[in-house]
């Protein structure tokens, strides 16, 4: 038996997140590439440039109004943040009940759009067709603190090392591997977007101090709790094991994890779980590849439950 396949369109596809998603949609068995759009690349073929794809498509410069005449069943916002409303208000009059999935930081505040972190979120989706996807480093720091949200003493403090695949395409420092080149770059350390985006989804201030690190891809997350009454160690890791019980994305392990063992792999690992003598302060550590759980994966995971398939399809597992 065939599946009804639906047509779905990356705008932003240039970029390292569209360049992921491409790949696995090209797998997906319930998904067809119809336009990848790209100012820089209009009119090149996509398969020269992502490898996994051996179409014939092309990418293609399309405005807010050329993107809504597609009429594809799917779109993904894949641009930088501030960019993504023209394109949503152009799909709204066309064809609203298209499913937009947007990438950016754009829509995370909205109560109208659902917040899509499978693991933490899923129960709260109401059909809505209007998915903000979260931030790579916001996905880390709930997946770190959620399990222990009713025994906190104060603000979790968040410590982020991503690599410079987070800052985008756009040159600047943070993506410049001259300037990265033995050295770790400190920003927004404080009031970063994560920081507003993780307090407000967990319903707890958070605090949360970036830094981008030479490596390119995978982002490590390293959070200090206090906790309102003495834990044993052994009592905080049932509390992670039970939270994600069965999450084939989420892996909880016993030593803190590392950044060089995530790039490339779909889900977060968290680990560490290392409690103070007294049993009232614990560290625990996250680690994610930011361009797939902390983006395209997470994507994935957010249509396909939107189109009633299972939520990994087209997600390689491991065991
Ligand atoms: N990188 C990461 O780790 C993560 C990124 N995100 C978010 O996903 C989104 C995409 O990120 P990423 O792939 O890294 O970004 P990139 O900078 O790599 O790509 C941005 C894309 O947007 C296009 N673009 C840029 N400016 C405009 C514009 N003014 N109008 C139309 N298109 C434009 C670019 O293509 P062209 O210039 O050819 O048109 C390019 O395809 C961002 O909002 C980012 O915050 C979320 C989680 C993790
Ligand atoms: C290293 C680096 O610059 N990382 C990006 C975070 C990744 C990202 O793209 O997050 P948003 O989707 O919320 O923009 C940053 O700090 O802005």
């Amino acid at each position: 038996m065939s599946i009804d396949k639906k047509t779905i369109g990356i705008v932003g596809a240039r970029g390292h997140t569209g360049a992921e998603l491409i790949r696995l949609i090209a797998t997906h068995p319930a998904l067809e590439l119809g336009f990848v759009s790209s100012r820089e690349l209009d009119g090149q073929r996509v398969a020269e440039h992502v490898d996994g794809y051996a179409g014939e498509l092309r990418y293609a410069n399309l405005d807010p109004a050329a993107v809504a005449a597609q009429g594809a069943d799917v779109v993904v916002l894949a641009l930088p943040n501030g960019k993504a409303a023209p394109y949503v208000e152009a799909i709204d009059a066309a064809k609203p009940e298209t499913l937009i999935l947007d990438l950016s930081a754009d829509y995370r505040f909205n109560e109208r759009w659902y917040y899509g972190l499978p693991e933490l979120t899923r129960g709260k989706w109401r059909g809505e067709r209007r998915i903000s996807n979260p931030g790579c480093y916001a996905t880390a720091i709930q997946l770190s603190i959620a399990p222990l949200k009713d025994v906190l003493a104060a603000p979790p403090v968040s410590f982020g090392v991503s690599g410079y695949s987070g800052a985008g395409t756009t040159p600047s420092d943070k993506n410049n591997p001259e300037k990265l080149r033995d050295n770790l770059m400190p920003y927004s350390l404080t009031g970063h977007t994560h920081e507003q985006e993780a307090s407000r989804h967990l319903g707890l201030p958070v605090e949360f101090m970036p830094h981008v690190a030479p490596h390119f891809r995978g982002l490590t997350v390293t959070t200090n709790l206090y906790l309102v009454r003495p834990m044993k160690r052994e009592e905080i890791l049932q509390r992670f094991r039970h939270a994600y019980d069965g999450e084939k994305l989420v892996k909880v392990v016993d030593e803190a994890p590392w950044v060089s063992q995530i790039a490339h792999r779909h889900h977060a690992e968290v680990g560490g779980f290392a409690v103070s003598v007294d049993g009232k302060r614990v560290v625990i550590v996250a680690t994610l590849d930011n361009l797939l759980k902390g983006a395209a994966t997470q994507a994935i995971q957010n249509i396909n439950r939107a189109i009633g398939v299972d939520e990994y399809t087209s997600i390689p597992l491991e065991g």
